[in-house]
């Protein structure tokens, strides 16, 4: 079976101190013999913090954010180069925060999709529909309207991306979409992924949003989810780990 992939997001959480109890649980909590991939995506603030303290283990740095810029006036911004001398994996583009805070278009995030390609770093594309959308039958639409900006971007790389797909209703709401409901706009993003590259199998698809140790296991038991983001339950080693338990 394919290994599933397990990523924290810990948004604008942590500190230094905090960071370090949560990282030594986690370390100490691993099973010897993992069975899946783990990362934690963190505030950039703390990449140098945290790369140390994954050092020899399996887990994997992210972030939650990467420039579409290579270099520059940009203030603010932190580009995909500076990502890489830090040793980072994984980056996050789109998630639908920086959509809805900071106004990031399908074009932005298929741009910073590009960006970390370019550097070696993994981006997870996260897609996902409002409540609005879901209720005015648009889930499909949007999120294939979302995925398919960056699939156009990225062309040949469309199979060294990786797929979030976190229904915007269900992130920090305690409010998880069913198995069913996630498992169908999978196999959609399967689908559209397949049309793109022959080897769509290969590309991680994560679901996000009030995923926790209790509906864990029925999530990751979809013929199509490969794996979890995971907001809240990543604070806490207990929880995460719990999760990462789920996806052995
Ligand atoms: O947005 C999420 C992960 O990126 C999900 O957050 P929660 O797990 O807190 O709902």
């Amino acid at each position: 079976m394919k290994k599933k992939l397990i990523v924290g997001n810990w948004k604008m959480n942590g500190g230094l101190q905090a960071n370090a109890e949560l990282l030594a649980g986690i370390r100490q909590g691993l099973p010897a013999a993992l069975q899946c991939g783990v990362g934690v995506a963190v505030p950039a603030v703390y990449l140098a913090q945290v790369q140390a303290l994954v050092q020899d283990s399996p887990i994997a740095l992210g972030v939650q954010d990467v420039s579409q810029h290579e270099k520059g006036a940009y203030t603010g911004e932190v580009s995909a180069a500076m990502l890489q001398e830090f040793g980072v994996r994984y980056a996050l583009v789109g998630h639908s925060e920086r959509r809805q805070y900071h106004g990031e278009t399908d074009a932005d995030v298929a741009h910073k999709a590009q960006a970390a390609l370019a550097k070696g770093i993994t981006p997870v594309v996260c897609v996902g529909e409002t409540l609005a959308e879901r209720e005015a039958g648009q889930t499909e639409a949007v999120v294939k309207r979302q995925l398919a900006a960056v699939i156009q971007h990225v062309g040949h790389c469309v199979s060294e991306l990786v797929v979030a797909y976190e229904p915007v209703w269900a992130i920090g709401t305690g409010k998880t979409a069913s198995p069913e409901q996630a498992q169908q706009v999978h196999a959609v993003l399967r689908a559209q992924l397949a049309a793109a590259t022959q080897q769509a199998d290969r590309v991680p698809l994560l679901y996000g949003g009030s995923m926790n140790a209790a509906n864990a296991a029925q999530l990751l038991a979809q013929p199509d989810i490969d794996g979890g983001l995971i907001g809240g339950a990543s604070l806490k080693a207990a929880d995460f780990l719990q999760i990462i338990a789920a996806a052995q």
